[in-house]
């Protein structure tokens, strides 16, 4: 069974999305945004290192391999793990539209059991936008890119400032993140003044 609650259809007013004239060009690896996030970061040796591209239009592709680490039940991913790696490839979705956004609702459909050592085959895709409202949608397919799709999501992202980060993260972590300058970097590639 699918279906899409109510609160993830874009209204009438919403617009096509547009990809930013700088984004990343089709192909190119997009980077983690930080490198402790537990999705895309390369200093969580437990997160999901998850690698996005930038692809056509406003859309990206990602692969994820489910490791030890990441079962639920024997040999098998865990629901919030995979969740975890549609939520970060929509995330990454930002780019391309070069907007900061978070997760202001994430349904998924789990419709295949993933066991460990899967590589699981992400593509989302940004479908409206609707004033700081973002609507997208993911699918994570096993077995190869065109393979049968395992986990799909629908969501919507809310545009936020980078003072979003700034008032509600942890002090420490927000310090050294802008006395980091590569970190500066990454956020100035979502907004022209952070
Ligand atoms: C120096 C440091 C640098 C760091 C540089 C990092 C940069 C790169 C970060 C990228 C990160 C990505 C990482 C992966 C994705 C996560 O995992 S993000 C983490 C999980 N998400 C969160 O923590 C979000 C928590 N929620 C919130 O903070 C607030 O509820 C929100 C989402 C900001 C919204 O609050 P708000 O700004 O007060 O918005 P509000 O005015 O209530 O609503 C605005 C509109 O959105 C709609 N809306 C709000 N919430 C929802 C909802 N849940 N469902 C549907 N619609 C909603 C409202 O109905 C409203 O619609 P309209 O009235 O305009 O039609």
């Amino acid at each position: 069974m699918s279906g899409t609650s109510t609160g993830l259809m874009p209204p009438a007013d919403a617009v096509t999305p547009v990809r930013h004239p700088e984004a990343p060009a089709p192909g190119e690896l997009l980077g983690a945004h930080y490198g402790q996030c537990f999705g895309c970061g390369g200093g969580q040796p437990h997160g999901l290192q998850l690698e996005a591209r930038a692809g056509d239009g406003v859309s990206v592709t990602a692969e994820f391999t489910v490791r030890p680490a990441h079962q639920g039940a024997p040999g098998l991913a865990h629901g919030g793990v995979l969740a975890t790696a549609l939520d970060e490839t929509l995330g990454s979705l930002n780019w391309l539209l070069r907007v900061v956004s978070v997760t202001g609702r994430l349904e998924t459909d789990f419709l295949l059991p993933v066991p460990v050592d899967t590589v699981l085959y992400l593509e989302a895709e940004v479908t409206a936008v609707a004033g700081r409202k973002i609507y997208s949608t993911a699918t994570g397919r096993i077995g190869g890119p065109d393979g049968p799709v395992a986990v799909r999501a629908d969501a919507v992202f809310i545009e936020v400032k980078v003072d979003h980060f700034i008032e509600n993260g942890r002090p420490a972590e927000i310090r050294a993140a802008m006395n980091d300058p590569d970190q500066i970097r990454r956020v100035r590639a979502f907004e022209v003044n952070p």
